[in-house]
């Protein structure tokens, strides 16, 4: 190899025209391409073939540098004077000056524009080797410009297909090419020079980003509609603001509320200029009750939109107050629901199955029934009492249920309703025969419950004898039939239950003490269901759903606070009153929902209308009157008594008067309207 040395002089260095010259003067010396490709030209280390126009014009060689220039074959001396007199500066050539500083200029803005050009760059010759490749293109490629100049196109560059464009000639535009981890767009166009292929050139860019960014933007279209398809589809009211404020989104519940309301499309006119201030500078979340015109009262709910740290608006939803209230009534149904079936579940667990029917949760309730329920393994005599509607009679059929005699007759006498006369041979049978009447021999009650249960109901109505011979009949366990003389022994459980206060009888001596001890083995006492407040809304629940079966309706809603007016009335006929009251309910109901204005005005005023207290007024009333003429008081006492009697019969037995009188003094003093307001069924 030969070396030479230049030293390079030229006004604007080795400039694209020296460059251009100097490749031509060697290939005028080499006279071979072959040859010409293995001159070497070095600068600072940098060796570039010569023939690398545009890769020596990048060495930007100034006036004054020095340049190594390496042959296989060495340069004659005129040779070397004539490439050294190329690099120096010629006496003074005008044009020529001007075409330089041109051509300088011109190629040092393509320079720049190819280096900064947002699109990589590669430029191959006719053989497909590397001769340009810009800052861009090595960027995306991966590659530095040492590593791909002078090389095969295919060889460094995976799918470059410039060498398909060499051979066709043809353009590609817009190819969609992916390279590494990046998706690129490729235009390739061959070089043509006469014609003639010299070249090809690949300019691409690197699309990910945009692609990236026109997939979000179509999730983000795609989210829009499902947002607003999800804000159209709830029954709440929902709108979106922008950051001032501006209602932007409204879904169509919102927008009528909006055109019935007249009202502007601004968050501040939904909720007040405070909130919105409070909501826009401080960016929380703010709720208020807010009720329009029109009077329906809403929950505004105004949440800030807050993307990357930054207020972007806000979400807005209104809640009708009324549909709240709705869910709170739902929510206490189900609670009541889901009490009375744990309840349920619980006294499968607890109690004998026969207690089932008892309703009642609540802790004076749970500890009588489980005395009920231990008393009922026993053979002890039971002394039910409590108010009339406590449920004696249920509670003397479970302690019967419950006990070993379950498959034995329960044989229920009402001491009250049968007659005097009659009673005796009602419970003990008669023999027939002349000295009772009777055609024919006839069981008691207490023969027909032998081996079973007897409950004697309304215990405290028996007359003294009768609680002589049935303490007889307990003590003895026997008994003889009314004129009869055979002793027939007996196995009978004695249940008794009575209403009134036996020990006050037996104090005031109207029952037997003896008989009343007898009885008083195991007392169960029920308690009124004022006592047991918190057991109303179950029982109306269990009634609820006891009475929809058997009218076939589908009552499932209780206003809310209907349970409230419920607990707060003194149920003097207790749960008969209440399952009385809740059978008519849902009889006359013809919509789903329990109404607290179809309750009877004695449940919801129950101070205004409770008879007892309203008798008491009464009186004190009549007390403090100023006498008046006769006819005035016939008046008030009418007006009043009828209210608490549903027929002419009863207010004529209450005031002891004759039914014509009634109906007399009803028309006299207009009085039609208010027969039975205030009645009470028990
Ligand atoms: N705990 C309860 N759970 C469900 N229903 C009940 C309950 N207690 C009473 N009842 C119902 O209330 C009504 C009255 O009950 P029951 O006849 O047993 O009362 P009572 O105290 O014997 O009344 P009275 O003294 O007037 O004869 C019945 O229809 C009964 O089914």
């Amino acid at each position: 190899m030969f070396s030479y040395q230049f030293k390079v002089t030229k006004e604007n260095g080795l400039h694209i025209r020296v460059v251009a010259t100097l490749i031509a003067k060697f290939q005028g010396i080499l006279e071979s391409h072959e040859k010409l490709k293995n001159v070497i030209l070095e600068y600072r280390e940098q060796k570039v073939p010569i023939t690398h126009f545009y890769q020596i014009v990048s060495l930007k060689i100034k006036r004054g540098e020095s340049v190594s220039i390496h042959c296989e074959n060495p340069l004659t001396p005129c040779e070397q004077a004539e490439i050294a007199q190329l690099l120096q500066q010629q006496p003074d050539d005008g044009i020529q000056k001007e075409a330089d500083r041109l051509l300088v200029e011109n190629s040092l803005t393509f320079d720049v524009i190819l280096k900064h050009i947002l699109s990589g760059i590669i430029v191959v010759n006719k053989e497909n080797r590397i001769t340009f490749v810009n800052d861009e293109a090595q960027r995306l490629l991966g590659k530095q410009d040492r590593d791909l100049l002078n090389q095969k196109a295919d060889e460094v560059i995976p799918d470059s297909h410039l060498a398909f464009i060499l051979k066709s000639g043809k353009k590609e535009a817009a190819q969609r090419q992916q390279l590494g981890n990046r998706v690129i767009m490729t235009n390739r166009s061959p070089i043509l020079l006469d014609d003639e292929i010299i070249g090809a050139t690949a300019i691409f860019q690197d699309i990910s980003t945009i692609e990236a960014l026109s997939r979000e933007l179509s999730e983000t279209k795609k989210l829009q509609k499902e947002l607003e398809l999800v804000l159209q589809s709830v029954d709440d009211l929902m709108a979106l603001s922008d950051v001032s404020g501006k209602l932007i989104f409204l879904n169509s519940a919102f927008m009528n509320l909006m055109e019935q309301e007249r009202l502007n499309y601004h968050v501040r006119d939904i909720v007040g200029e405070d909130l919105w201030n409070e909501i826009h500078t401080q960016y929380v979340s703010r709720a208020k009750i807010v009720s329009f015109s029109r009077q329906a009262t809403y929950i505004a709910r105004v949440n800030p939109t807050m993307v990357d740290g930054e207020f972007r608006g806000t979400v807005i939803a209104l809640l009708p107050i009324d549909d709240m209230k709705k869910l709170v009534e739902q929510l206490q149904m189900e609670k009541e629901r889901t009490r009375y079936l744990e309840r349920e579940l619980s006294k499968h667990q607890l109690f004998d199955a026969a207690f089932n029917p008892l309703i009642g949760e609540s802790s004076t309730f749970k500890d009588t029934i489980s005395l009920a329920n231990k008393v009922a393994k026993t053979d002890a005599t039971v002394l039910i009492t409590g108010e009339s509607g406590t449920g004696k009679e249920l509670v003397a059929k479970a302690i019967h249920g419950a006990s070993s005699r379950k498959e034995k007759p329960f044989i229920r006498v009402n001491c009250a309703a049968i007659p005097p006369q009659l009673i005796e041979s009602e419970l003990f049978g008669h023999e027939k025969g002349a000295f009772t009447g009777a055609i024919q021999t006839r069981k008691g009650k207490f023969e027909l419950a032998n081996h079973g249960t007897i409950f004697l109901d309304e215990i405290g109505d028996l007359n003294f004898d009768l609680q002589a011979k049935i303490l007889r009949v307990l003590q003895e366990k026997e008994l003889e039939r009314v004129g009869g003389y055979e002793t027939i022994s007996l196995d009978v459980r004695v249940i008794a239950a009575t209403h009134q206060d036996l020990e006050q009888m037996v104090e005031k001596g109207t029952f037997r003490e003896d008989l009343y001890y007898r009885l008083h083995v195991v007392p169960i006492h029920l308690p009124p269901l004022r006592k047991r407040l918190s057991d109303i809304p179950l029982l109306a629940e269990y009634f609820r759903i006891r009475y929809n079966d058997r009218l076939g309706k589908n009552i499932n809603k209780y206003e809310a606070g209907f349970m409230e007016v419920l607990k707060n009335y003194q149920w003097p006929g207790n749960i008969r009153e209440l399952q009385n009251m809740m059978e008519r309910l849902l009889t006359l109901e013809d919509g789903d929902t329990l109404s607290i204005t179809s309750l009877p005005d004695y449940i919801i005023n129950p101070s205004q209308s409770s008879g007892k207290e309203t008798k008491a007024a009464f009186a004190e009333l009549i007390e403090n009157l100023p006498i008046q003429m006769m006819e005035d008081y016939e008046k008030m006492i009418y007006t009043h008594v009828v209210q608490f009697y549903p027929s002419f019969n009863q207010i004529a037995q209450a005031l002891g008067v004759t039914h014509k009188t009634v109906a007399a003094k009803v028309r006299k003093y207009h009085l039609t309207s208010l027969v039975g307001k205030k009645y009470q069924h028990h």
